[in-house]
């Protein structure tokens, strides 16, 4: 998929992994909404992007992703501002193992949400064009974090149900691939979180443990997950992918063995 005016909705683009993605986007000249609860740190990307790539290239939609309906409006808004809808990553996420049923409706439940508003506006089963969706995992779900155990559950959630939805979208003609992409620790205000009682609750104890094995992984930048989520999107080749970026091994996949009866 070329990115030349290809129109993006990206959930959690106000700051962090997201906004690097939305950059990446504008630079290769597509349309993008920024999708986010956070409505000063949203406006204030926007005032941004606007100064570097020019205004009427980029909206931002204030949006708790848990709202289901407030959901759709944003997908509604994006596809009556700039005529269609072509990309969807569904990036937002949280870290709060204190009120982990947070962590599963942002994580997991919205993601699903997100995943459907997508074919909503894309699939060919509803008579539109096609198109990519990317859904945001975590090394999480191959290195589960005994601190987070909730935020690693959702993780998981994440790939298996973006591979099952990748398989339907083939067997159902969607013409949408489905993609997901798993960062090791990435510089972003997440990564603070595990400084907070308020995120960890009970595993706050273990923040030193945590900060170690942050030591020892690495830390990656927002510019090289933008570099993978390009890559995911561009490659029409890949559908059901598991795209890892990791400090050790850069960009690579998760390869699984095939089923044997
Ligand atoms: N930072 C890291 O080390 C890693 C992050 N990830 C994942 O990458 C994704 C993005 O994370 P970061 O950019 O690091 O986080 P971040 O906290 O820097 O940015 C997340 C953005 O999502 C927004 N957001 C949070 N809850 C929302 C909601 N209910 N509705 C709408 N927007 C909401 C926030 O306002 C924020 O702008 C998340 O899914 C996270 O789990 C995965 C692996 C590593
Ligand atoms: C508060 C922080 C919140 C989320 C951060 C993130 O979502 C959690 C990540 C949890 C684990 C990260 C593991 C990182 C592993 C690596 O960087 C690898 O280099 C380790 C080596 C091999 C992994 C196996 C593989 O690549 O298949």
């Amino acid at each position: 998929m070329a990115l030349y005016r290809k129109v993006a909705l990206v959930t959690g683009g106000a700051q962090g992994i997201g906004r690097a993605v939305a950059e990446a986007l504008l630079k290769n000249e597509s349309k993008v909404a920024l999708v986010d609860l956070n409505t000063k740190v949203g406006e204030d990307c926007k005032k941004v992007l606007d100064q570097e790539f020019g205004e009427g290239n980029c909206i931002f939609i204030q949006c708790d992703v848990a709202d289901r309906g407030k959901l759709k409006d944003a997908f509604e808004t994006t596809v009556e501002k700039f005529g269609k809808l072509d990309i969807v990553i569904n990036n937002a996420g949280i870290n709060n193992e204190k009120n982990w049923e947070k962590t599963i409706e942002v994580n997991l439940t919205s993601l699903i949400k997100g995943t459907y508003l997508a074919l909503e506006h894309m699939s060919k089963e509803y008579g539109k064009d096609g198109g990519v969706i990317i859904n945001v995992s975590s090394m999480a779900a191959f290195l589960h974090s005994p601190h987070q155990p909730v935020y690693t559950a959702t993780k998981h959630g994440v790939i298996g149900f973006s591979r099952a939805m990748a398989d339907a979208a083939e067997e159902g003609d969607y013409g949408v691939r489905i993609n997901v992409l798993c960062p090791a620790f990435v510089d972003t205000p997440l990564l603070q979180s595990i400084e907070q009682e308020d995120n960890m609750g009970k595993f706050i104890k273990y923040k030193d443990v945590f900060k170690e094995k942050i030591h020892k992984y690495g830390v990656l930048q927002p510019s090289q997950i933008a570099e993978g989520m390009l890559k995911l999107i561009t490659d029409s080749g890949l559908n059901g992918a598991v795209m890892k970026i990791t400090c050790s091994k850069g960009i690579h996949f998760h390869t699984y063995e095939p089923l044997s009866a």
